[in-house]
């Protein structure tokens, strides 16, 4: 497993152009001390040393794997993948350009089709992916697929043993992901939530954040691939927390984005040039990569999909029941989710959240006035 890991890291570095990892560890608290991840440290290929820097605890998968041709002390790490959607797409692509031995399943089987033509195995449900494979990631819309291909009619954990483990890195509750837990760990299996932050282009590029909780020595074993797919990760012990710490991230997002479509509208209404607008905020405090790449298109009307509507809608009404759970207020979020509510009903829902613009104006609010 190791030897698989060390080529499968080195493969890694070359698509990436290189990678450092640091763990940076805090000592004086009680409470839980979360682990950070950075291989965003770049250098030259030819600067890598040989050998993997990172260990890992090949115990976490059994020795029984489908490749029965394999020694039993350098076991293969079969990868499944469940759900192809605009992330997991390329989360799987950079797993198979990486050198894993990948197999995928899709609800729509079209959208498997480009990676089997990669070299991705292909299996009919998720219960014969996780059956074949020493882990199985999944990546799904809600907390509703995430569970049914989990748990459902011939789900993940009909396929799960002991020795395998499964990284759900859809973004969802928490209770639906303590509950997927639950149904993999009676199995006998491990169980990692992993959601991600950064979006389309970040998957594309392997640069993506996973907020990770749940068995730690699943994480240690699976930290390989979480590199290969992104540029950081973070421990965050119990599962759940991985899950609250998404939505806290995506619900600030959600809420930024309204505030700057409100902005870029009230500019133009004054007889701003909201491209200026976009300009100024980019050299200011409140500069943000999201307003500098979605800006010039947001002004123009235009909302190129990377990260769904209805998605942010789905992450502001899941982050608000978690702010409901501990009597948090949150106005502005609140507020906010009304927004995009709004944009789902006028039909904008599998355009970028970005659009959410389109909810302020006022041929939208009032298409009677139109
Ligand atoms: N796009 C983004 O920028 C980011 C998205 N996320 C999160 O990642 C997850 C996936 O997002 P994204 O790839 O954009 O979404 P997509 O809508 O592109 O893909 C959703 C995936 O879920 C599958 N699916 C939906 N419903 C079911 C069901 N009932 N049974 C089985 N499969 C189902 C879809 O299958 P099918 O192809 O058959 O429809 C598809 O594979 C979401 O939780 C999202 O919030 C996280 C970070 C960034
Ligand atoms: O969940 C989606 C997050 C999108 C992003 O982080 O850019």
């Amino acid at each position: 497993m190791a030897d698989m890991l060390s080529t499968m890291l080195l493969a890694n570095s070359m698509i990436k152009t290189s990678s450092t990892t640091m763990a940076i560890m805090c000592s004086s608290s009680s409470t839980f001390v979360p682990q950070i991840h950075n291989n965003f440290k770049r250098r030259p290929i030819s600067s890598f040393p040989t050998k993997p820097l990172f260990s890992v605890s090949p115990k976490a998968f059994s020795s029984q794997t489908s490749n029965p041709t394999s020694k039993a002390d350098e076991p293969p790490t079969s990868v499944g993948f469940l759900g192809l959607g605009i992330m997991g797409s390329p989360m799987a692509q950079n797993l198979l350009r990486a050198g894993c031995d990948v197999t995928v399943w899709n609800r729509t089987k079209s959208k498997c089709d480009p990676l089997i033509s990669l070299g991705a195995k292909y299996k009919t449900s998720p219960e014969e992916v996780a059956s074949s494979c020493d882990v199985t990631f999944a990546m799904l819309a809600d907390p509703e697929s995430a569970l049914e291909v989990a748990c459902g009619k011939h789900g993940a954990a009909y396929g799960m043993t002991q020795g395998k483990g499964y990284v759900d890195v859809s973004t969802v509750d928490d209770a639906t992901s303590k509950l997927i837990s639950r149904q993999i760990k009676a199995t006998g299996a491990l169980f990692l939530e992993a959601p991600v932050s950064g979006s389309k282009k970040p998957a594309e590029d392997g640069q993506l954040i996973f907020l990770t909780a749940g068995d730690k020595s699943l994480y240690d074993a699976v930290a390989p691939l979480l590199d290969i797919m992104g540029k950081s990760r973070f421990y965050l012990g119990d599962v759940g927390n991985g899950a609250a710490m998404k939505l806290v991230v995506n619900m600030i997002m959600g809420s930024m984005m309204a505030s700057f479509s409100e902005g870029l509208l009230l500019s133009e209404k004054v007889g701003l040039d909201p491209s200026v607008l976009v300009e100024v905020v980019s050299q200011g405090a409140i500069s943000a990569p999201m307003f500098s790449m979605k800006g010039p298109s947001m002004v123009q009307a235009i909302y190129p999909t990377a990260f769904p509507l209805k998605h942010q809608q789905k992450d502001l009404r899941l982050a608000l029941g978690l702010a409901e759970s501990v009597s948090q207020p949150t106005p502005i979020a609140a507020a906010a989710n009304e927004l995009y509510k709004v944009a789902k009903l006028h039909g904008l829902s599998d355009q970028d959240f970005s659009a959410v613009m389109e909810a302020l104006k006022t041929r939208l609010q009032s298409p009677a006035e139109d």
